[in-house]
């Protein structure tokens, strides 16, 4: 689906209900409950610890691939439940896409790079994927960049590249999620900058959800905000508002103290 016809649509919605993650019986976060609107991004929030990665892998069933993990409550995309055995994670993951921290393309080269996710899901056409790799490449702004060098190892192109290479690998399944864990954190500030302005134009586009400590980022691009805190070490939701609401109407005496460095 192109991203113009994307717009006409309605994005899905992720509806958290009493989410609750325990690693080896030990509670992660407990009794999270976030209603995270479909087209908007979604910003979480929260001091080291407090369980904001481990929430986003719930919703993408990365914990499944974690050892003595439980999990307890509801995840809805767009009304149907993605937890449970039955769910095919592989399919779930095609439309739930993931950008970690760290960029991490896999060490051979740019076309391979974003062909693997097409092959993997049974698209084999060569032109189709030409075509795909072209558009997602456009999409994240590299195509002028690094057109001419397609075929060469993807470790070679500069850190704010590989990561935007990783955006353009999620985008290339055309999700409709797409969920962002801390994707400036390891960038400088310019790359970061490039990356936090191409997450805000998929504004509209997709549903997004970012786990970022930068505060002022949060402020910047989220349409809605999620403080998670911790209590006796295990992760709960201080506040869910609008981007206005947690920056400049805290509702939680949390939330006030974490907004303005007090606490946290
Ligand atoms: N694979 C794991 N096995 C056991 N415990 C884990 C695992 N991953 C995370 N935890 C624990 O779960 C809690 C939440 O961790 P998580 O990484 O989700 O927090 P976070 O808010 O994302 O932290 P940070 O901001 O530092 O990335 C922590 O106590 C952490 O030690």
């Amino acid at each position: 689906m192109s991203n113009s016809s994307k717009q006409n649509i309605v994005l899905p919605s992720l509806n958290i209900d009493n989410l609750s993650l325990f690693y080896h019986k030990k509670p992660a976060f407990k009794g999270i409950n976030i209603p995270i609107h479909g087209g908007k991004i979604t910003a979480l929030i929260g001091p080291s610890g407090c369980g904001k990665s481990s929430f986003l892998s719930c919703i993408n069933r990365l914990v499944d691939m974690i050892p003595n993990t439980h999990i307890e409550g509801n995840i809805r995309l767009d009304g149907l439940p993605i937890l449970g055995k039955k769910i095919d994670t592989l399919n779930l993951r095609r439309h739930i896409g993931t950008i970690f921290q760290k960029p991490n393309p896999f060490p051979f080269s740019i076309y391979k790079n974003l062909a693997f996710p097409l092959k993997e899901h049974g698209i084999k056409d060569k032109n189709k994927i030409e075509y795909l790799i072209e558009k997602s490449l456009k999409n994240v702004g590299l195509w002028q960049e690094i057109k001419d060098r397609l075929h060469q190892n993807a470790l070679s192109l500069s850190g704010g590249q590989k990561q935007r290479l990783c955006i353009a690998r999620a985008l290339i399944l055309e999700p409709e999620v797409l969920l962002f864990d801390e994707p400036c954190s390891a960038l400088d500030p310019i790359s970061s900058g490039v990356v936090e302005d191409l997450i805000a134009s998929l504004r509209d586009k997709y549903t997004v959800v970012i786990v970022t400590h930068n505060l002022a980022q949060a402020k910047r691009i989220g349409d809605y905000g999620a403080l998670f805190w911790t209590e006796n070490n295990i992760g709960t939701l201080a506040e869910f508002g609008t981007i206005e609401q947690i920056f400049n109407h805290p509702q939680s005496e949390i939330t006030r103290a974490y907004i303005q460095g007090i606490r946290g």
